[in-house]
């Protein structure tokens, strides 16, 4: 795939900066979760961790939204606990669900549990309660193709790029990260009405487009977003 083709379920939105997409992709998300909560009595916003959301959270949380009618949780988690500088549930907490977004009902991921192995199973009860598909997923990207905790290389990587299957979640070690780490599954994200890939910068730009030609989501994970005929995913970037 060359000359900048795109997969086909792929849509590009480029922007001028990182605060102009951040303010375009809260208004985005307010509209979908809007139109969600109009047809259903609740509506479910996945997001990922890392810096690049930061403006995104600030712009979405003053968004007029039945935001006590929202359910929020993570793409992945980091396990540590939730007031230790890395975790996402603490990100999420103090930069995304403040002010109106303060009302919306937050399922987090780490539980008690020593290990995300042994945590597995109470973090899927709680994302049982979800009902699917979810209306809007937000995901990141690192320099390595990783995307929510799906990581080249690690353990359960081919059971989470898995796309028929039946893990909602799955424990993640990259062999590189000083923590463990505990990952929703590509089947789980993808069984979404709105998926969205955000990022920021010419290199993930250039990340971004080798996983746009064809290869092995094993090497690039974020190929299994990108080469699948499941839904739309909306790719917002900006420098
Ligand atoms: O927990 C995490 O770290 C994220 O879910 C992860 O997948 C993130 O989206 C990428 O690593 C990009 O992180 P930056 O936005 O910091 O570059």
């Amino acid at each position: 795939m060359a000359n900048g083709v795109r997969p086909p379920r792929v849509m590009e939105h480029r922007f001028k900066d990182r605060n102009s997409l951040a303010g375009a992709l809260a208004a985005d998300v307010c509209d979908w979760l809007g139109t969600g909560l109009s047809a259903r009595p609740r509506a479910s916003l996945i997001v990922s961790g890392g810096s690049t959301p930061l403006p995104l959270f600030h712009a979405l949380r003053d968004k007029p939204l039945a935001w006590e009618r929202i359910d929020v949780t993570l793409a992945d988690e980091r396990w540590v606990s939730p007031d230790h500088a890395d975790s996402n549930e603490r990100l999420v907490r103090q930069e995304l669900l403040q002010a109106k977004a303060a009302a919306a009902r937050f399922i987090p991921l780490k539980t008690t549990a020593a290990t995300p192995e042994q945590g597995l199973s109470e973090c899927e009860a709680r994302l049982d309660d979800l009902p699917r598909p979810l209306d809007v997923v937000i995901l990141g990207m690192g320099g390595d193709g990783h995307t929510a905790s799906l990581f080249p290389g690690s353990e359960a990587l081919a059971k989470g790029l898995d796309p028929e299957g039946i893990a909602r979640c799955v424990a993640c070690t990259p062999g590189t990260a000083p923590y463990p780490r505990l990952s929703l599954s590509i089947s789980t994200l993808l069984n979404a009405r709105r998926v969205v890939l955000h990022i920021v910068g010419a290199d993930k730009w250039a990340v971004y487009r080798q996983a746009c030609e064809a290869g092995e989501p094993s090497s690039l994970p974020i190929r299994a977003v990108l080469h699948q005929n499941r839904v739309q995913v909306d790719v917002y970037w900006s420098p």
